[in-house]
């Protein structure tokens, strides 16, 4: 068999084969098929922007995809505003980079902490957040698992104001309600507002309140003992970072005979992409470059976790309180499956245990059955 494939890689005969063709099985093409079935497929991310009205976040949602998606925007006066409560909007593109498709999706949250009074103004995004990820865990129970769409979301860069001396409360309150749900990047919104002086003392400040708040914000993953010395002088930077302090810009000026993104003044220019300016370049190669798949990794693994846990957590102990354990509990109404579909899915029901209860899914009826210990063993 092994010679088989060898003689099918190679081509050759197999008494033809060299000895160090001899020992090539293959499974170091591997990486390859992944990278060309994943190619294929092309990726997604779902990016969340959220901070008070004019902080700059569609200028920098702008500046960090080279794109321009908020067209059709329509900015309200204050008296529309006065009225207006927080909403979700949407806007989806599918970007192409050398052959690689990503269809990059921003959540923005209008009229988040512009009203006169803040109150659980984060509620709104927090239901989106959870509907997204009740959304998925219906999809992932259904029979069509393999094409799920997948809307969780991956990041939240919150804007912090420069003008403050740290977070304020509506900041804090935000946070803290979205810190288990999502990962929050926090950035200085509109930094040419500060000397290097002021942003120093205000990240300084900021990072010791996230501290002291117990605010859990995206932490980097720890790198690797064998990764090189300039990636882990890289990660140490990005590290000492944060909270990133950003400048966005949509035009393009003329500073030192080169074409640079960056905002005009009458005093100088301020350039989007030179690090002794900003951090735009460390947010966009952290957030695009090097740690797209981690945040994506970190929702799906940690974030959403957590909320089937906690559902399915929540199932249990209310059928227990009804006393209804035993009894079936369909939660989503499927049609039947053909026999095929009912052999594959046969040989994937799940069981989760919490507590003393045993949880488990028949996809075949479909339904949840919840059991006690004692039932389960009599079932
Ligand atoms: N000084 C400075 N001004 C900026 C920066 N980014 C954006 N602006 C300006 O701030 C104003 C508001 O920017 P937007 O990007 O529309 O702000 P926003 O947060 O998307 O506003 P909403 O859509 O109302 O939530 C515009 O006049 C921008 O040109 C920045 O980094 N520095």
């Amino acid at each position: 068999m092994t010679s088989g494939v060898r003689y099918m890689l190679c081509n050759k005969c197999p008494s033809s084969l060299s000895l160090q063709d001899k020992q090539y099985v293959g499974f170091a093409t591997l990486p390859n098929q992944v990278h060309r079935k994943s190619v294929k497929k092309g990726f997604d991310f779902t990016l969340m922007v959220a901070g008070e009205s004019g902080l700059g976040k569609s200028t920098l949602v702008n500046s960090l995809f080279l794109t321009d998606l908020y067209k059709d925007r329509k900015l309200l006066n204050a008296e529309e505003r006065i009225n207006q409560t927080v909403e979700i909007t949407k806007h989806t593109v599918d970007i192409e980079e050398k052959g690689v498709k990503l269809k990059l999706t921003i959540v923005d949250t209008p009229g988040f902490g512009d009203a006169v009074n803040n109150n659980e103004c984060w509620k709104p995004i927090t239901d989106y957040i959870d509907q997204q990820f009740e959304q998925y865990f219906r999809d992932e129970s259904g029979l069509n698992r393999k094409n799920i769409l997948d809307n969780r979301v991956h990041c939240c860069l919150y804007f912090i104001p420069p003008f403050g001396h740290g977070l304020r409360p509506v900041d804090v309150e935000f946070m803290k309600a979205l810190h288990e749900k999502v990962n929050i990047i926090p950035l200085v919104a509109k930094a040419d507002c500060l000397t290097p002086n002021e942003i120093k003392k205000l990240k300084d400040r900021v990072r010791d309140e996230i501290e002291r708040f117990g605010i859990k914000v995206y932490q980097f993953p720890e790198c690797d003992s064998d990764e090189d010395e300039e990636f882990k002088q890289m990660d140490k930077e990005l590290k000492e970072c944060t909270p990133f302090a950003v400048i966005g810009s949509n035009t393009v000026v003329e500073a030192r005979g080169q074409r640079v993104r960056g905002r005009l003044y009458p005093w100088g220019i301020v350039e989007v992409e030179n690090q002794s300016h900003c951090d735009f370049v460390k947010l966009r190669n952290m957030l695009i470059r090097s740690h797209m798949h981690d945040l994506k990794d970190v929702t799906c693994d940690v974030h959403y976790e957590n909320y089937r846990a906690h559902c399915i957590q929540e199932m249990t102990s209310k059928l227990a309180q009804d006393n209804r354990i035993d009894s079936p509990i369909p939660i989503l109404p499927l049609p039947t499956p053909d026999a095929e579909t009912e052999r594959l899915i046969k040989m994937k029901d799940e069981e989760v245990r919490i507590d003393n209860y045993s949880l488990i899914y028949s996809s075949v009826a479909p339904s949840y059955r919840c059991f006690d210990s004692e039932s389960l063993k009599k079932a």
